[in-house]
């Protein structure tokens, strides 16, 4: 549940009135242009809530509206049209507040500009906080390097740490004055696949451990699938799906989302007859994982590609029509030009795609 206060917050907009009921963000009807050679409509008619305690990712294609999004929930920007409320508050924008941002955020943006290269992590982190009192300082600032597993650096400097490191400091500097949202675009961009796996836990546990709010935007929504607990996705500014990621993964609600969560293969109604699907829907989407193959010497399908995962791999397989990605498992013994029978498991329509 969220606690609404009776008095407006420290950032409040003068004469706002409190709108109960709303989760703990809410965003309505939120537009944003720019004006770049041609106007860009940025986001378009944007209406989400965003609960407390949790972890939401706002995925999309490059340029689809989610880092004017996370700027906009933060107050850094100011809407074209609608609002943003935090429990039930709006949102001052730039010219309403005289440090934008919304003082219960803070935000880690995609590079470490905000960092002090040539300082240590220590006097990074603590340098967030007021000398008011000192025993404070120094046991927050212990506390949350702890958290993010970085008491090990404290005398380093940042521009001997590696991406990594630099970006668990960028997350404890946000994290010190203990704000209650965390937003982050693109987080894991400059940390490599081993760091980003224990990164997401660490963040995962401070939520589940703080009652932290976090959100995140990631172009790459594979490397957030596990750890969020909702998503967002846009496509050209507009919200296209807002649900649990499994959900949204078994059942995408059109092919643009089946493709960001799943890199699918979407079937027209044609494509999917001939391969045994029989429906009336126009579009059929069935996941990489849902096919299988066999070796078939007079299969109308052949192998053009194999792109070895792991274990498991990418294969792509062809006949004269249609190309399709199935992943299978790596002991699997398929070779280039073999012919292949492909079997469709499970697939998913949606009129809507
Ligand atoms: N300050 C700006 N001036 C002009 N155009 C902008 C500005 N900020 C964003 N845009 C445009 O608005 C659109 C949405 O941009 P935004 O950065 O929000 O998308 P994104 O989904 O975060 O993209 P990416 O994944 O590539 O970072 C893009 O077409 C972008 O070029």
């Amino acid at each position: 549940m969220v606690s609404i206060p009776t008095t407006p917050p420290s950032c409040s907009v003068p004469n706002d009135v409190h709108r109960d009921g709303l989760p703990l963000i809410h965003g309505e009807n939120l537009s944003r242009s720019f004006q770049a050679k041609e106007p860009v409509v940025a986001v378009n008619g944007l209406t989400f809530g965003i609960a407390e305690a949790q972890v939401t990712a706002i995925i999309g294609e490059s340029g689809s509206g989610k880092s004017t999004m996370l700027r906009l929930i933060y107050g850094l920007l100011e809407p074209d049209e609608g609002e943003v409320r935090y429990r039930g508050w709006r949102v001052p924008n730039p010219r309403e507040k005289l440090i934008p941002g919304h003082d219960a955020m803070r935000m880690v943006s995609q590079g470490f500009d905000d960092l002090n290269t040539y300082a240590n992590v220590w006097d990074n982190v603590a340098s967030q906080l007021p000398n008011t009192d000192l025993a404070v300082k120094f046991s927050r600032t212990e506390a949350t390097l702890h958290r993010l597993r970085i008491a090990h650096l404290t005398k380093q400097r940042i521009a001997d740490l590696s991406g990594g490191e630099k970006q668990r400091v960028a997350i404890a500097r946000a994290l010190v004055r203990e704000p209650e949202v965390l937003l982050m675009d693109e987080p894991f961009n400059q940390v490599d696949a081993s760091f980003r796996e224990t990164l997401q836990r660490d963040i995962r546990h401070i939520v589940d451990e703080t009652g932290l709010t976090v959100v995140l935007v990631s172009h790459d929504p594979a490397e957030v699938l596990s750890m969020a607990d909702q998503l967002i996705v846009l496509r050209h500014g507009h919200l296209v799906a807002a649900d649990e990621p499994a959900l949204l993964y078994r059942q995408p609600p059109d092919s643009y989302t089946a493709r960001l969560l799943a890199k699918s293969n979407i079937l027209t109604n044609a494509e999917a007859s001939a391969l045994g699907i029989i429906t009336d829907a126009t579009t059929v989407i069935v996941h990489p994982e849902w096919l299988s193959l066999e070796e078939s010497p007079h299969a109308s399908f052949h192998v053009v590609d194999i792109q070895f995962k792991g274990f498991y791999q990418v294969v792509a397989v062809q006949d004269t029509s249609l190309s399709l990605q199935v992943i299978v498992s790596s002991v699997t013994d398929l070779r280039k030009g073999m012919r292949v029978s492909v079997r469709i498991k499970r697939f998913h329509t949606n009129d809507a795609s």
